[in-house]
């Protein structure tokens, strides 16, 4: 399995410039994961690195050996993308290894290697059947399951379960971060827009922004130290508070962050903030108060159980001590 190297790489359409330099080292057997809005260059960068696409300017190395001009099936890498693309009229066995018959792959070493994906995916009873007779999530494990037959040194998702209601969605991403386990040294880069996927998969995220690496780290590093207001923004769900104006000039800084997991009602006299309570989600297990405190926008306030509070209560709130984000007028952290 393989180290990545991402060297300066700059990806440009005519004039429009996509990727405008980056420089990342992807560990052998690290699960990477890219986040980013929406045309920021994740699925780019994920092609770039697969080969679909050719860098511009800069360089790919995969364990140190330049990549530039290598067609993606020399490069012993397996995508997995939303659409599964299974072919319809073949069953879930052939699916699995039409790659390896295409390879011409020694039968009896292409039947061990389909059995023991399918028994690592739980889909050995499912290989006698045709795609239509599967579930959507049996179908996106038959896709995975066929990726690592080939025994891939980088496996390369796309959104791999964005086509999956919400169950599906959490059984398969439990299924892709017990195949990252199973295959300790297999190298795994992952595209997704769910903060849940990012923060329970990755070894470390990248964010992207506008075609540029804003900031590498673990999930935890990323969630406790944002290197800037966007990554304080983007990690985490539901997103950061930020006051700016008197409430962080307060605090010494021009933009006060704060997470609404990090806020505690407390007896009034007692707190930093009163206000309104103009909006409230009772999700069962968590509320979301949201509290008109005289700032730009209500502040979002998260408390577990069950409250009972009323639109237009008054609540007091005081952030906890230790989870304050400042921010300097460059949008950079003060520690
Ligand atoms: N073949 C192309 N020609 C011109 N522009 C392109 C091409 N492919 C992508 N782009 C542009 O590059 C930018 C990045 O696209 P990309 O698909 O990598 O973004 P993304 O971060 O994956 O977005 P999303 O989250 O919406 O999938 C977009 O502005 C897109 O319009």
């Amino acid at each position: 399995m393989a180290k990545i190297e991402l060297k300066n790489v700059t990806k440009s359409y005519g004039a429009a410039h996509v990727i405008k330099g980056v420089d990342l080292e992807i560990r052998k057997g690290e699960f990477m994961v890219f986040v980013g809005p929406s045309g920021c260059g994740k699925s780019t960068l994920l092609r770039l690195i697969s080969g679909l696409e050719e860098i511009s300017t800069g360089d790919m190395l995969f364990d140190g050996q330049r990549v530039n001009e290598l067609v993606p099936s020399d490069r012993g890498i397996a995508m997995v993308f939303q659409s599964y693309a299974l072919y319809p009229h073949m069953k879930v066995y052939d699916n699995m290894a039409f790659g390896l018959k295409l390879a011409k792959t020694d039968k009896a070493e292409a039947d061990r290697r389909v059995r023991e994906a399918a028994r690592m995916l739980q889909i050995e009873h499912l290989l006698d059947r045709l795609p239509k007779q599967l579930s959507g999530g049996q179908r996106q494990r038959v896709a995975i399951g066929r990726a690592i037959v080939r025994n891939p040194r980088v496996f390369l998702f796309d959104e791999p379960l964005s086509n999956l209601d919400a169950a599906l969605r959490v059984a398969t991403r439990l299924e892709i971060a017990k195949l990252h386990h199973d295959m300790e040294s297999a190298t795994m880069i992952y595209v997704t827009h769910d903060q849940v996927e990012a923060m329970t998969l990755a070894d470390r995220i990248a964010v992207l922004r506008d075609g540029r690496l804003e900031q590498v780290g673990t999930p935890a590093e990323l969630y406790e130290r944002p290197n800037s207001v966007f990554v304080a923004g983007f990690i985490g769900s539901p997103k950061m508070n930020f006051l700016t104006g008197e409430f962080a000039h307060a605090f010494d800084c021009s933009t006060l962050g704060i997470r609404p997991e990090h806020i505690d009602i407390v007896p009034e006299g007692t707190g930093m903030w009163t206000g309104e309570v103009v909006h409230a989600e009772d999700l069962g297990s968590d509320n979301f108060l949201f509290l008109d405190i005289g700032a730009d926008e209500p502040v979002l306030v998260r408390q577990p159980g069950k409250l009972g509070i009323a639109l237009g209560s008054r609540l007091t709130i005081r952030p906890r001590d230790g989870h304050l984000h400042r921010f300097d007028a460059n949008d950079a952290p003060i520690r």
